[in-house]
């Protein structure tokens, strides 16, 4: 822009002659003085100005270093653009802040300028208003929404914060990790403390050569900055006299000596539509697909210091979120609908894709109809299942989060031995003896394992801390997700030494208390934002990054081509917490002989649970309770014993059974009579003996029988619906050993517990679920089991016929 630049130089020169001379005259016939005739070279310097500028006005408006700040007035009603050194090249303050309309056009358009002038990404803005409680940047919301704008204060609390980002941007780029520049807006600051204007004085003074450029609307006295003073009286028509730039300075004397009006009010609808067209701009740019988070070298990634995953893009460029040493462990917040889904999508697979199954272990827990990790796993649909998943609970029961929980500890505990072993104390150093995976669980609406004072709770808490406190040398990180300040409250109330262990901070849209209580960052970010915090969520702190959403075909194929890389790996182990089980899914290593099997262990390896019927007394089994699915269960463990040889005979007192799988029956009536002759090695399966009309002899027959039976191979599956009548067959205290193993359902642990022990206290009954008591194989408070029930084609065969005899045979 040579010839507008010397022309600009020329006129400036020949103002500042005109002026002096003005000045001289003026002192000589006052106000007379203004009404002398222009020099005719002033004139022709003036005209050769405007049709330099009106040239060079196209190209002025590209360069970031320079901002059209107002018009200068020239004679003959003409004017020329007020051109100014900006961005890097220099600050820009009024005298009077954006209360005056001028000063408020001011701001937008230096703002448009600003954003415009460089590439999407490489300038944030921040803005303060607390006069006008952000009405002076209202016509650029559509720049706020796409987080161009990240924020603006309208208070003085806020205003610090927003000072606070300033000075952050300058630390980080003096210490080179940021390279874009930021644009702090002072566009009017009413009230504020002198410590305040004495940090944007400050930021001034260091801003320009690292990263910061201010407007200070309402600050005259700002450090290397041209100011723009309103020049007041009546005379004056609202001209502004603008002092030189120190960068690059008009003229000899201290003011352009030209007088100046501020920017013309733009027609709304422009500036409407650049803020429209930038944002727009600036959401494509920092936006990257779901594709782009896919490595080009998948698997490439190497663990032994971390392990490191890409979500976004903020302002500075691509968003790299890590788990290591500094963020072991994140946690992660948002309102329903926030796209807290989306996210972990997001960074399960970007880890999955980077590195090998043999590097990373994913457990991934689900505790709510929230987040549901079937995209990890095979579906009736699609059998495809990402290979590094070892465990996946969907809307797991708290049992199977603690049993995660559980594995995980114990999996710390070997680590450490091998690494004392070694003689190393760091998971990188284990690396370089063995290829233990890094371990990553995500546990979906983890509150609600905490909830309650309950055992599972307090054993959660235990683990979470133990896991939160030790897992980052061993490799093993936990992700905490909430949708509910509540959830975030638990853990804090719990135990606030977890909390602080969570140095890595994610706040989707509408998360509170993720965040510090003075960080309201998570409010002024929409759909598809996110703020990422690596110092538990301090204000000032925050990066916000814009991540994709998900892409169902990338993510399949994703799922095929490791599928296709991984052929040896098997599908993880999946607990639905909603889905019925039944025997006929049982494995066959699963089936032994003498094991009746009653349904599957709410555990990690969702083991199939049952009772051993072997010789030592006391191994019978009671069914408690009246929920139905005990008969089924029965049946379960009726088939699973035919099915490997036992002889079963059944009876039936409900009229429901399905005595299919039974090798025997027994009449009801017959029943009683029968308890004396039962031939060894048989098992009786017995459907409601609550309604067993037992006489005095029946029931020492019964008694008799329990506690000789097991030697001679005789053991008794009972379902009893009433409580008070199984301690009274089996003679109440005094056959407690009699019968080893429960299986209890719908009966509170409040009524069993006088009987099995007061660590049964806290069972409370739930559908589909049941506690199996094994008094020989465990002394703790049992296992949570989920029963097997019928197939849904199995229909109940209504009542059965009971034959003549006193046993028939139905089945060779
Ligand atoms: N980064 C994004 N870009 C575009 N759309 C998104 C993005 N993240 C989420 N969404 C959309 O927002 C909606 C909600 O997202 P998501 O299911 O992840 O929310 P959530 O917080 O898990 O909520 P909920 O638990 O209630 O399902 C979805 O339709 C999703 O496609």
């Amino acid at each position: 822009m040579p010839g507008f630049q010397t022309a600009l130089a020329n006129a400036a020169a020949g103002c500042d002659a005109a002026a002096a001379r003005l000045a001289q005259v003026a002192q000589r016939l006052g106000d007379a003085a203004f009404q002398t005739p222009v020099d005719p070279e002033l004139l022709a310097a003036e005209r050769q100005i405007a049709d330099a500028a009106a040239a060079s006005a196209q190209q002025l408006r590209t360069d970031p270093g320079l901002l059209h700040a107002g018009r200068i007035v020239l004679h003959e009603g003409r004017t020329v653009p007020l051109i100014v050194p900006f961005g890097e090249r220099g600050h820009l303050a009024t005298s009077v802040d954006a209360r005056v309309e001028g000063v408020a056009n001011l701001v937008r358009t230096a703002i448009l300028h600003a954003v415009g002038t460089r590439e999407p990404g490489g300038l944030r803005v921040v803005g303060i208003d607390t006069a006008t409680l952000g009405a002076s940047f209202a016509p650029l919301r559509p720049l706020a929404d796409a987080g161009v704008i990240e924020a603006v204060a309208t208070d003085t609390r806020a205003a610090a914060d927003a000072v606070a980002l300033a000075e952050a941007q300058v630390a980080e780029h003096i210490a080179g990790r940021r390279t874009d520049r930021m644009l702090l807006v002072v566009a009017s600051l009413s009230e504020a403390p002198r410590t305040l204007v004495e940090r944007i004085d400050a930021l001034a003074r260091s801003g320009l050569a690292h990263g910061v450029t201010v407007l200070g609307c309402g600050l005259p006295e700002l450090p290397q900055a041209a100011v723009m003073h309103a020049v007041d009286g009546p005379a004056s028509q609202g001209r502004v006299a603008i002092t030189n730039p120190p960068a690059a300075p008009f003229g000899r004397g201290e003011r352009l000596a030209a007088p100046v009006d501020w920017p013309e009010t733009p027609d709304p609808s422009f500036v409407a539509g650049e803020a429209l067209r930038l944002a727009e701009r600036a959401k494509a740019a920092a936006t990257l697909t779901f594709a782009d988070l896919i490595p080009a070298q998948p698997e490439s990634g190497d663990p032994a210091k971390g392990l490191e995953v890409l979500i976004g893009r903020d302002a500075a460029g691509e968003v790299q979120l890590r788990f290591d040493d500094a963020t072991p462990h994140w946690l992660v917040g948002g309102r329903t609908g926030g796209g807290k889904t989306v996210f972990l999508l997001d960074v399960l697979y970007g880890l999955a894709s980077r590195y090998a199954p043999s590097d990373l272990a994913l457990f991934l827990l689900d505790f709510k109809e929230g987040v549901s990790f079937t995209e990890f796993i095979p579906t009736d649909r699609d059998r495809s299942f990402i290979p590094h998943a070892r465990a996946v609970g969907v809307e797991s029961d708290r049992e199977y989060g603690l049993a995660v929980l559980r594995t995980l500890s114990e999996e710390m505990t070997r680590r450490s031995t091998v690494m004392k072993n070694y003689g190393v104390a760091s998971f990188a150093k284990l690396r370089e003896h063995e290829a233990y995976p890094r371990i990553v669980c995500v546990a979906d609406e983890f509150q609600v394992l905490l909830a309650g004072n309950d055992k599972v709770a307090s054993e959660a808490v235990a683990l979470l801390e133990e896991l939160a406190r030790k897992g980052r040398s061993y490799g093993v990180h936990l992700v905490l997700a909430s949708q509910t300040i509540s959830g975030i409250e638990a853990l804090w109330a719990k135990q606030d030494s977890i909390f602080g262990q969570f140095s890595m901070r994610i706040a989707l849209p509408g998360a509170r208390t993720v965040l510090a209580a003075n960080n309201d960052a998570a409010a002024r970010i929409s759909l598809g934002q996110v703020v990422v915090n690596t110092e538990g969520g301090t204000a000032g702190a925050d990066r916000v990054a814009r991540f994709p959403d998900t892409d169902s075909h990338v993510m399949h194929r994703l799922r095929e081509q490791l599928g296709e890389a991984h052929k040896g790996v098997g599908a993880p182990r999946v607990f639905y917490g909603y889905r019925p089980v039944h025997l006929a899914e049982a494995l066959p290593g699963e089936r032994k002989p003498g094991r009746a099997l009653l349904g599957r262990e709410v555990s990690l390896r969702l083991d199939a649970a049952g009772a051993d019927l072997d010789r030592r007394p006391g191994r019978h089994l009671a069914v408690l309770g009246s929920d139905p699915v005990g008969g089924e269960a029965l049946e379960a463990a009726a088939e699973s014993l035919a099915g490997n040889g036992t002889r079963v005979l059944a009876v039936d007192f409900t009229g429901n059974a399905d005595l299919r799988a039974a090798t025997d029956r027994v009449a009801p009536e017959a029943f009683a009579a029968s308890l004396g002759e039962i031939p060894d090695g048989t098992v009786i399966a017995a459907w409601g003996l609550d309604a067993a009309a037992l006489d005095m002899k029946a029931q020492q027959a019964l008694r008799a029988l329990l506690r000789t039976g097991p030697a001679r191979g005789v053991h008794l599956l009972g379902w009893w619906r009433t409580f008070r009548r199984f301690t009274d067959d089996i003679g109440g205290s005094a056959g407690r050993e009699d019968v080893a193993c429960a299986l209890v359902l719908n009966l509170p642990g409040g009524e069993i517990m006088g009987h099995f022990g007061p660590q049964f206290q806290h069972w409370s009954p739930r559908a589909g679920r049941a506690l199996l008591i094994d008094r020989h194989a465990d002394t703790g408070g049992g296992k949570l089991v989920v029963p097997f029930s019928r197939m849904e084609d199995q229909a109940a065969p209504g009542p059965q016929r009971s034959g003549g005899t006193p046993i028939e045979r139905t089945r060779p």
